[in-house]
């Protein structure tokens, strides 16, 4: 690894006779998403936590940035590494406000300097400023986890742990809260552990994943899209769960997937028309409200997902499936019909895709290799 941020030498947690962490040899590359996945108790969390000493290790050495963590004073080495846990843990009886400036005040930053800050950090993460003197009861939990997060990085640390943070909410809010996160990874380049026992969510945003098995055993620890494509061995492939080539197919974009054009109707006249066949219903900006087809005369039928042009063959093929037309409706940036893309298109160039990108690989392989 070129640049480590963190990095674990033969780590290990024991809890009386039980071994939390397993001899854990792993480094964190700077400015990039390491995401720590496993099932319940096999020591995600501790492992997390031994980076800022929340938790102390058995043995091994853990370093940051080059420095023995060990060798810092544990308060110091805290606040100066952002944590976001599951529940947000914000403090009920302090304003939103002063919840974020929190550890600027402990770094001696004046009160009202702090307070700019926690304002400015409020827009970073995508609330409005006028939540600023609320208490953390008077918001949604989604809010609170944006909260967290904004405390997390209010004295700019280099280094963000998450522990599960986003697990508490609904999974719209939380789909909303991982891309957030991603687009705050891509502005502010930190870097990022975060926890969690969602394969998905590891998926979506991990640009490496650690995968922990029973026992604090460091599994794998791959790129997302090597880790489904070559799990190291039968607990990752059960892990990474049956359904991973569906998931494979969010590796790939849909360049080159063929669009055909659609039949359409004006959603106004659905309600008096037949149609012959399955039409996409279009409002007066051109953007697909649902179907008319030939079996429910006289009715708007609610359409399946919606596929962007430029996203993922795994976007491609849900949208073809949840369509009760079996034809997956492609919109441009604007929510406007392109045309439509049935399932066996989108698998058949998946397919393509595959075939090229394993010819691809083998040419790389140098040889005597292969
Ligand atoms: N303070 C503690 N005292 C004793 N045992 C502990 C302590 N903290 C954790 N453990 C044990 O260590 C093991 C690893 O726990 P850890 O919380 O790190 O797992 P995890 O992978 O984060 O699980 P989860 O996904 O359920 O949070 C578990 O068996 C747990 O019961």
């Amino acid at each position: 690894m070129s640049d480590p941020m963190i990095e674990f030498h033969e780590v290990s947690k024991v809890y009386g006779g039980l071994t939390a962490v397993d001899r854990l040899e792993l480094s964190v590359p700077r400015g990039q998403i390491t995401v720590f996945v496993g099932p319940s108790g096999c020591g995600k969390t501790t492992s997390l936590r031994m980076v800022n000493r929340m938790v102390e290790p058995s043995s091994g050495t853990i370093t940051v940035d080059g420095r023995d963590v060990a060798s810092q004073p544990a308060p110091l080495l805290r606040r100066s590494m952002g944590y976001v846990m599951q529940a947000a843990g914000l403090m009920p009886h302090r304003t939103v406000e002063d919840n974020i400036a929190t550890v600027p005040r402990l770094n001696g930053v004046s009160r009202s300097a702090a307070r700019a800050r926690a304002r400015e950090l409020l827009d970073v993460v995508g609330l409005p400023q006028n939540l600023g003197g609320r208490y953390p009861a008077q918001l949604s939990g989604g809010q609170q986890q944006r909260v967290g997060v904004a405390r997390a990085l209010a004295a700019d640390p280099p280094v963000l742990l998450m522990d599960e943070p986003f697990s508490a909410v609904d999974p719209v809010v939380r789909h909303e809260l991982q891309q957030e996160l991603v687009r705050l990874q891509r502005d502010l380049g930190k870097t990022i552990v975060f926890v969690t026992h969602d394969i998905d969510e590891a998926v979506l945003l991990g640009d490496r994943i650690a995968v922990f098995a029973v026992g604090g055993r460091l599994a794998q620890v791959a790129a997302p899209e090597e880790l489904l494509r070559a799990p190291a061995d039968d607990f990752v492939s059960g892990f990474v769960g049956r359904d991973r080539g569906f998931r494979h197919l969010g590796f790939y974009d849909d360049s080159g997937l063929p669009v055909e054009p659609a039949e359409t109707v004006r959603a106004a006249d659905v309600p008096s028309g037949r149609v012959d066949e399955w039409a996409v219903a279009l409002d007066a900006d051109g953007r697909p409200v649902g179907w008319a087809g030939p079996a429910f005369p006289g009715t708007l039928v609610s359409g399946g997902s919606l596929h962007r042009a430029g996203s993922t063959l795994r976007s491609a093929l849900d949208a073809a499936l949840s369509s009760p037309s079996g034809r997956g409706v492609v919109v441009d940036d604007a929510g406007r019909l392109l045309g439509t893309v049935g399932a066996g298109e989108v698998i058949a160039h998946a397919d393509r895709r595959r075939t090229e990108s394993q010819r691809a690989r083998a040419a790389a392989v140098p040889e005597g290799r292969a």
